[in-house]
């Protein structure tokens, strides 16, 4: 599992933990890990031209203390200081090993091959002031090629929240984090600004609570998974029923069935648009008609006819999956008619989750960590924000964040299939925020895969789910 912590959590857990350290101790094994990543990015030291974007606080220091290590090992180090009080043993450190040290945001004669973004981490305010964005611009031009590492978070986004309320950030190529990921590492809008994100790790585990955001990796999907026994049936596996795709949209049935097909479950039901229902059949001969389910997906491709659809799998009492249309018929908290609790999955975009909370879909895009908890807590069931990294969140508070996906994913129907997916593993037997994060794990995985960095479309990703389950489980 990848966990996330807060500001405040990674300060108790440091605090602790340098409670038995020598002063100073945690900044030389995160300024090490940085200058190493550093050095792997550089291919070497020696002739290499490295520049220090430097802030006031603890994250200036641990870019000064890396400088000196590259500047001993041949590297020409610059540090711009942006500050009028810089780390001063870092400062010492620095001039020590050679590195030069300047002011101001003038252009450097010579483009440095990579920036190091000491400015901010975890004490950093949302937004740059205006001389820094300048020194950025002047060191790392956008589109020279210039490889920008930040040190812990790339600084101006928002570290708690993976907001980036002010335009003014620092984009990296790399970040290198130490102890833990943060939840801007995860979550986007921020994580889109972190580039590949390396941890370092300075012995902060031990210390560390319940992280504020989570990342399932293979390991923990395979261990997810159901999988049949030798004494498993049919029936026992778990049947999943479709209730989606519309005259106007009848792909959409037939996308939603490829998902819930993919092999998870022994059986797949479809109920609905006969027309619909004549195609699935030739497409999925397996496929059956009425009877009863262990979970519903309902809504995908759906028409006016969806609120129907939503309310009678509603009744049948099993957990479902509300996707596309069916959204717009739903009711906070999700409840049966009558009044009874029923467990669900909301699958949403973020025009669909905006419309979910009377909101402008610009705030679910901008707070997408808070919109997609704040949608669990108003219907009582797990929310999945759909996006480059889909949000999981639970009515409880926990979150989930999905990093398998690739931008080629974003395509038609892609959608549908997720819904049907994350019907079938509800049906085999998984709780609802199992179910969605799982769902989303293989989905973007089945796309990644399938893409193999080209393009795709939705009827290749339910295609190549099988296949992700396999080297998952072999
Ligand atoms: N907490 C930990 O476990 C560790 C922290 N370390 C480093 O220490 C960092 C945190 O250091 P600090 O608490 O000193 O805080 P930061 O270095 O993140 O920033 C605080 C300083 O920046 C100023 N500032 C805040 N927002 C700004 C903005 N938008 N523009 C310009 N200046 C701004 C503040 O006035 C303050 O002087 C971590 O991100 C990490 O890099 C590491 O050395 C080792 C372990
Ligand atoms: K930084």
């Amino acid at each position: 599992m990848r966990a996330a912590h807060t500001e405040a959590q990674v300060r108790a857990a440091e605090e602790a933990l340098m409670a038995g350290l020598p002063p100073g101790a945690l900044m030389q094994r995160a300024a090490s890990g940085l200058a190493h990543a550093v050095l792997a990015l550089l291919d070497g030291a020696y002739g290499r031209r490295v520049t220090l974007l430097v802030g006031g606080g603890d994250n200036g220091g641990d870019a000064l203390f890396a400088g000196a290590l590259l500047a001993r090992r041949g590297a020409a180090v610059d540090a711009v200081l942006l500050t009028e009080s810089p780390h001063e043993a870092g400062l010492a450190a620095l001039r020590a090993a050679g590195g030069r040290v300047r002011r101001g945001t003038a252009a450097p004669r010579e483009l440095p091959d990579l920036v190091v973004d000491g400015i901010v981490g975890i004490g950093g305010r949302p937004g740059l002031r205006d001389d820094t964005v300048a020194a950025l611009e002047a060191h790392a031009p956008a589109g020279s090629g210039v490889t920008v590492v930040a040190v812990d978070v790339p600084s101006g986004v928002e570290v708690d929240t993976g907001r980036t309320p002010e335009d003014a950030h620092v984009r990296a190529d790399v970040t290198v984090t130490f102890g833990t990921h943060k939840v801007a590492h995860l979550v986007d809008p921020a994580a889109r600004a972190c580039g590949v994100v390396q941890l370092v790790d300075i012995g902060l585990a031990p210390h560390l609570p319940a992280p504020a955001v989570e990342a399932l990796q293979a390991a923990d999907v395979a261990a997810l998974l159901p999988r049949p026994t030798p004494a498993s049936h049919k029936y026992s596996r778990g049947v999943v029923g479709v209730r989606a795709g519309s005259g106007r949209y009848p792909g959409a049935g037939l996308l939603a069935v490829a998902g819930a097909a993919s092999g998870l479950v022994g059986m797949v039901r479809y109920v609905g648009d006969p027309t619909v229902l004549d195609r699935v059949r030739e497409a999925h001969p397996e496929v059956v008609g009425v009877g009863r389910v262990q979970a519903w997906t309902v809504g995908s491709g759906g028409d006016n006819r969806a609120g129907a659809a939503l309310r009678a799998a509603l009744a049948d009492e099993v957990p479902l999956v509300v996707d596309a249309e069916a959204l717009r018929h739903l009711d906070a908290p999700v409840r049966r008619e009558g009044g009874e609790p029923v467990p669900a999955v909301l699958t949403p975009h973020a025009g669909e989750l905006a419309a979910l909370l009377d909101v402008e879909r610009a705030e679910v895009e901008a707070d997408q960590l808070a919109s997609a908890r704040r949608a669990a807590e108003r219907y009582d069931a797990v929310v999945l924000l759909k996006g480059s990294h889909s949000v999981v969140a639970h009515p409880d508070g926990r979150v989930r964040v999905n990093t398998s996906s690739t931008p080629w994913l974003a395509t038609a129907g892609a959608g549908d299939v997720l819904a049907g997916l994350i019907g079938a593993l509800l049906a085999g037997g998984l709780a609802p925020y199992d179910a969605a994060s799982v769902g989303a794990w293989l989905h973007g995985a089945a796309a990644t895969y399938a893409s193999q960095g080209g393009p795709v479309v939705a009827t290749q990703v339910a295609a190549a789910i099988p296949e992700v389950v396999r080297d998952l489980l072999t």
